[in-house]
Formats: C-alpha cells, structure tokens, sequence
C-alpha cells in the first residue's frame, strides 16, 4: 500500500536503507521542501535529477543532517539522525562516504593525507596500517601509486574527483552520496566515471546516491531514478518510467535533444553488439 505520496515497489524489493518521509525544508519564508518522501535501496544507483535550484543539494545536506528540516523524518539505515545519540550519529557516520560537488579536497593534504581524513576522524590506527588502506582506496579507484604524494593541484579533474572517491570510500561504506560526480569532465573521462561506479557498486554491493544533471549517467549507470520538481519527489522509478511519465519538465529533459542522441546511440551499441551483447 502506497503512503505518504510513496510509491508503492512491492514486498519484493529490496531493503531500504534511507527512508524519507514527509520532509519540509524552508529558508525564511520559503519552502525548498515540502512533504518530501523519498526511498533508497541497498545495492542500487540512484540517480537525483531535477531542475537547477529545485532543492537537490539542500535535500543531500538534510540527510547527511547538515540542513535543519522543519518537518518529517529521515531515517538512515533505520535511525533517525536527528534524534539519535552521539554514538549512534558516529556508527551512522562511518557507513556513508560522500563526495561534494567540484571534490572538496584539502588543497595542502597529498592525496593520501586526504584519503586518510575520515580514518583519522573515526579510527585508532597506525601510520603504517592507514598509510596501506589508503593506497588500497586510490587502486580501488584506478588512480596510480604515483598519485599518493601529489596534491590536488597537480591533478587532472578526473584524477580529483576519483581521489574525493577514494575518501570518500576510506571506511569502506554501505552507501556514498555524490553530488554532480561528472560535472566538468570531459564525456570519456565521465563515462570512465560511471563505469567505476557501476563496478564499486557491484563488486562491493555498495548503494549509490547521485546528485546528476548528465544525462548519460541516468540513461547508462542508473537502476532507478527520481525527479525533484514542485519542492516533492514528481516520479521515481527506472529510465522507462521516466520516458513515459507526463510532466512538462520530466518531458523536455528526458525527450530532449541530447536524450534523443544518447537514447539512439545506445540503441546502436545494443544492436552492434548482437545477441552475445544482451
Ligand atoms: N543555506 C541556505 N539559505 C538560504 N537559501 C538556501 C540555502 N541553501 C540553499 N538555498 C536555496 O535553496 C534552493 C535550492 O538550492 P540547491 O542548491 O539545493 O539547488 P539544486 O537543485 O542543488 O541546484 P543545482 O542543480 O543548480 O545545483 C536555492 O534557491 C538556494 O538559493
């Protein structure tokens, strides 16, 4: 049974590891959020899409408890942040990774020393020991030994938002928040991205929240997706029902030019590709 605006998935699907029920948000006057409900499932790649401004960066810093809500409830792996005590806000901490919008890395840390942030924040290790996880973080995101001892400014784009990944996985999470990963890489290096994503999640069954305005993430990486227009959750659910689904600005972003051009081009990979392919 649907409810609270929730849309009905079935006793089936798998476990839910955020649940967001009812959430409003304002500013002064103003309300970015309203009424909000929203459903993140274990081992999927959700991707958070909607018009720029319409509240997506707000409704990421409302779960990670950096946003005051004004109403509703947003439970994380069964706890509600808000209420929760110190010790369970820390267990929660240590099982989500985010990476920010443009990475966010500390610009006098090497890479390493960023990568090792959170492990020294959460964790009683040696030097040694941390020094060999974060080296095992930066070859899980296929960044080079060599990328250990630079600093953020001697990398190329790509190489600092796999970085920001890396920390971002240095306490090996159940889920990452990544708002807008690919923007400003180039279209190789962005589908590179997607692909490591798509592998992290499943190699290590990790659940993905992705902020995105790429269409090519939403139509190639994404298991689900939900749309945020009108301060609520407009319609979530797989590419198809996105293509179908009757809304103005649902319709213009998922039937646009460039939606049409990468909608074809998949359909000529699929088809290249043959029945081995499928
Ligand atoms: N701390 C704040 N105080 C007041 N207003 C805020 C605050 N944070 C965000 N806003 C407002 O909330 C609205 C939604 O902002 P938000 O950054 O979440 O949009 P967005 O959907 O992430 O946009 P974009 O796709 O451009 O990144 C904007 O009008 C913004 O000005």
């Amino acid at each position: 049974m649907a409810t609270n605006g929730r849309a009905d998935h079935g006793s089936t699907q798998s476990e839910v590891i955020i649940r967001a029920t009812d959430v409003t948000v304002r500013f002064g006057s103003k309300a970015i959020l309203e009424n909000l409900s929203l459903d993140v499932r274990r081992g999927e790649i959700l991707g958070f899409v909607g018009p720029s401004g319409a509240g997506k960066s707000v409704l990421l810093r409302t779960i990670l408890g950096l946003n005051a809500k004004q109403a509703g409830t947003i439970e994380v792996f069964g706890i509600d942040y808000e209420r929760a005590s110190t010790d369970e806000r820390l267990a929660v901490e240590q099982r989500w990774g985010v990476l920010f919008q443009h990475g966010a890395l500390f610009g006098s840390l090497t890479v390493l020393e960023n990568v090792q942030v959170p492990m020294r924040e959460y964790l009683t290790l040696s030097p040694k020991l941390m020094d060999e996880l974060a080296r095992l973080k930066l070859d899980l995101v296929g960044l080079a030994p060599d990328a250990a001892d630079k600093f953020p400014s001697e990398l190329s784009g790509g190489m600092i938002k796999r970085a920001a990944l890396a920390r971002a996985l240095a306490l090996d999470p159940d889920i990452v928040f990544l708002d807008e990963p690919t923007a400003g890489l180039d279209p190789i290096g962005a589908a590179d991205f997607d692909q490591l994503i798509m592998t992290l999640r499943d190699t290590l069954g990790l659940t993905v929240y992705m902020v995105t305005h790429d269409l090519d993430s939403l139509f190639t990486a994404c298991d689900r997706i939900a749309v945020l227009g009108d301060r609520k959750v407009l319609v979530e659910g797989p590419l198809d029902t996105m293509l179908s689904f009757d809304h103005p600005w649902v319709k213009s972003y998922f039937h646009g030019k460039r939606a049409r051009t990468i909608a074809t081009d998949d359909q000529g990979a699929a088809g290249a590709a043959g029945p081995q392919g499928a």
